[in-house]
């Protein structure tokens, strides 16, 4: 691979170890590829930050570095609420050990904004074409299908070596070549809110980490498609997909792809049997949206439904803190109810929700990975539906 002098000078150890671990890190994942080149980036996203799913091993690798990130840089959900972390039941032994994480990366220059959803902040803004190095499954496939801008799926330390460097190597979703769809999928009926979450749970398992182009009867929302691409990335592994006349790059003039010759329809009653998982004899005891972190849009939702009610069960709503903060009176309005607006981690990689049993979800990626990353069973519904079981009216 190509490297500039200064890249040189970062790769022999003159700009010390950590930059130089980083572009080892880099460089090795650029050989493997093929890249002939590190491209800077506008971005990084940092994944592998919950106490739960990293540990002390993680915790100690990161205390480990030394430097400052060169470009804005987020963390992706971590195991609390970082500010108010009792009222989910997180023990203080956890939260110690959360913090210190927090810490850690702080020392590196990344803000504690802990979150899946960065496109949705201020200093994330993304633009087609724009190079990035995003970590979360849901977020890479937002930015990659929805935004039309090239990341790679990169793990927590390359993710992490990039916001270090300022840069990645140039391979995979980063070339044109490697976006093109390979696999067709028409769905003849009308979707609507979290059908395309259940969509993207039967499709992601068809699909596996192949390409699709989507032929759908009208343009989804922006939420819907964020609910498509990260059901896709959890019972797959698709980290970008296009659908025809609405996703960035099936609009741009200077593409054409041409229709894949690996064809599948998707019928009405694949998306039925994701929902009938909820007629289930097991009645859930929590309810949780916000799988990826919850729009304004989808918070305003939220509110409307349970506006001048009350809930029986758990009810947790994810969404990021600058989200949450920018909207106090929807968060208020939510939370009047009994419902709890929770920032800064998620029902996957907290292991707030874990003493429960039955979780109810609006999102087919927590849906695919509340049972293995929890050790509950998930049952999935609409977002009506789930408040209705929040309050006791289902
Ligand atoms: C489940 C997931 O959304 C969050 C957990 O990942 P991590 O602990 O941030 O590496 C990861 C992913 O799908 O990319
Ligand atoms: S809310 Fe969902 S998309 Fe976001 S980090 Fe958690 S599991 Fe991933």
């Amino acid at each position: 691979m190509y490297l500039t002098k200064e890249e040189e000078r970062t790769l022999r150890g003159d700009n010390g170890e950590t930059l130089q671990k980083a572009i080892e890190i880099l460089v090795a994942l650029g050989d493997i590829y093929g890249a002939d080149q590190l491209i800077p980036i506008k971005s990084a996203q940092v994944s592998g930050v919950s106490y739960k799913t990293i540990g002390d091993a993680g915790l100690e690798w990161i205390s480990d570095l030394n430097g400052k990130v060169k470009v804005p840089t987020v963390l992706n959900p971590a195991g609390m609420d970082l500010q108010n972390w009792e009222r989910i039941n997180i023990d203080h032994q956890f939260a110690k050990k959360q913090l210190e994480i927090i810490q850690a990366f702080k020392n590196l220059g990344i803000e504690s904004k802990c979150t899946c959803t960065p496109y949705y902040l201020d200093g994330f803004d993304v633009q087609y074409k724009d190079h990035l190095a995003w970590g979360e499954s849901s977020a890479i496939s937002y930015a990659n299908s929805v935004l039309g801008a090239r990341t790679n799926r990169e793990g927590g330390p390359s993710a992490l070596s990039a916001a270090l460097v300022g840069k990645t190597a140039d391979f995979g979703f980063h070339k044109p070549e490697n976006r093109v769809p390979n696999i067709d999928i028409s769905v003849d009926f009308d979707l609507t809110g979290s059908d395309f979450g259940a969509l993207g749970f039967v499709a992601g398992k068809l699909v596996g980490n192949k390409i699709p182009i989507f032929h759908l009867t009208k343009a989804p929302a922006k939420d819907e498609m964020k609910m498509l691409g990260a059901a896709m990335a959890a019972s797959g592994a698709v980290a970008l997909y296009h659908i025809d006349g609405v996703t960035p790059e099936t609009l741009d003039k200077n593409i054409s792809f041409e229709r894949p010759i690996e064809r599948v329809s998707i019928e009405k009653s694949q998306i039925d049997s994701v929902y009938a998982s909820a007629n289930s004899s097991v009645r859930p005891d929590i309810v949780t949206v916000g799988c990826p972190h919850c729009s304004v849009a989808e918070l305003s939702e939220i509110a409307r439904l349970v506006a001048g009610k009350s809930v029986v069960k758990e009810f947790w709503v994810f969404t990021s803190r600058e989200v949450a903060n920018k909207n106090p009176n929807l968060v208020a309005q939510i939370e009047k109810s009994g419902a709890k607006v929770v920032c800064d981690t998620c029902m996957v990689v907290s292991p707030a929700g874990d003493k429960y049993s039955c979780m109810m979800v609006n999102s087919g990626k927590a849906y695919a990975y509340v049972p293995g990353m929890c050790g509950m069973k998930s049952v999935f519904g609409t977002v009506e539906r789930c408040v209705k079981e929040a309050l006791g009216e289902s």
